[in-house]
């Protein structure tokens, strides 16, 4: 056992949504997790929110912890593990939250035998309503996948899939949030432009989307037919979704989840 449970190497906004997570639904008490950044700001900002400790020496922070989880950018993993090179012992587990890197990756650079989880969360773990993903490297076992989901669970909806979907998983539910919030965004926007408040247009916009949300998850029924049961002939949601299908919504969707798993992919 070491010092800390939980070490996380980055402590940005996908971090502090975890960290706030896992506190929350006590999968971890603060005194059970470390972070380090490069921003004292961060730092500084994170050990007053959750009470945790914060260091700026990555090397530490994997030198006393269980977990080792890898917060920062896709762009700057890999010198942070070239940085941490023999500083990983085989009994450590090493969570990775970057899109598109590899485990295999990861391993690599590592360079011991050493158990690797690829973890694609996104920020409404922050609320423990995450929808999150994970896949197994070649050292880590089903037992330790079953680790990630326990731990995860409290904290969203938890599934594993083969690593070849994670940049799928990574171009929709990861970046999902901020699809949704444009969605969001423009529906208050369309709202306000027909004289709601900005304060009405938001509070109705918003239990829209969590209304339907859950009808579609508690329902057998097929999304399209839940449509269907809002849209009266000739009335008002026809002449709506009219417009959305001209404005081609539904294939600007698909064309951001397309796109995401592709960039995921360069990364
Ligand atoms: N945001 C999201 O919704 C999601 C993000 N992810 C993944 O999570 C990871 C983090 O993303 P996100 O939280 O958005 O990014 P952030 O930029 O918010 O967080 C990364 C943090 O790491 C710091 N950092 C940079 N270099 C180092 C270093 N060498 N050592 C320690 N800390 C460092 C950054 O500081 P500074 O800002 O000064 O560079 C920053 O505070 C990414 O790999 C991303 O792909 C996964 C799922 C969803
Ligand atoms: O935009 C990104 O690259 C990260 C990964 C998923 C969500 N945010």
């Amino acid at each position: 056992m070491s010092e800390y449970k939980l070490g996380f190497i980055g402590a940005g906004s996908m971090a502090e949504a975890l960290i706030s997570g896992l506190i929350d639904s006590g999968k971890a008490s603060s005194k059970q997790i470390i972070a380090s950044d490069i921003t004292e700001e961060r730092r500084e900002l994170i050990e007053m929110e959750y009470g945790i400790k914060t260091i700026s020496d990555n090397q530490e922070v994997v030198a006393k912890s269980d977990y080792v989880i890898l917060a920062v950018k896709p762009q700057v993993i890999g010198g942070v593990l070239e940085e941490l090179n023999g500083s990983f012992t085989k009994d450590q587990k090493v969570f990775s939250i970057a899109a598109g890197v590899s485990t295999a990756k990861i391993e690599e650079i590592i360079g011991v035998n050493i158990s690797v989880v690829r973890i694609m969360p996104n920020t409404p773990a922050l609320v423990k309503e995450g929808a999150i993903a994970y896949s197994l490297g070649s050292y880590a076992s089903q037992e330790l996948g079953e680790e990630v989901e326990e731990l995860l669970n409290p904290i969203g909806t938890v599934v594993q899939v083969k690593e070849k979907l994670m940049d799928v998983v990574t171009g929709l539910s990861g970046s999902g949030p901020a699809y949704v919030l444009l969605v969001l965004e423009a529906l208050v926007a369309g709202g306000i432009k027909m004289g709601l408040s900005q304060k009405k247009a938001k509070d109705l916009a918003i239990q829209t989307l969590i209304g339907t949300a859950k009808l579609a998850a508690e329902s057998d029924q097929h999304l399209a037919a839940l449509k269907d049961q809002v849209t009266s002939p000739a009335g008002t949601t026809a002449e709506g979704l009219y417009k959305l299908e001209e404005a081609g919504l539904r294939a600007g969707l698909m064309e951001a989840v397309i796109a995401a798993t592709e960039r995921s992919k360069e990364l």
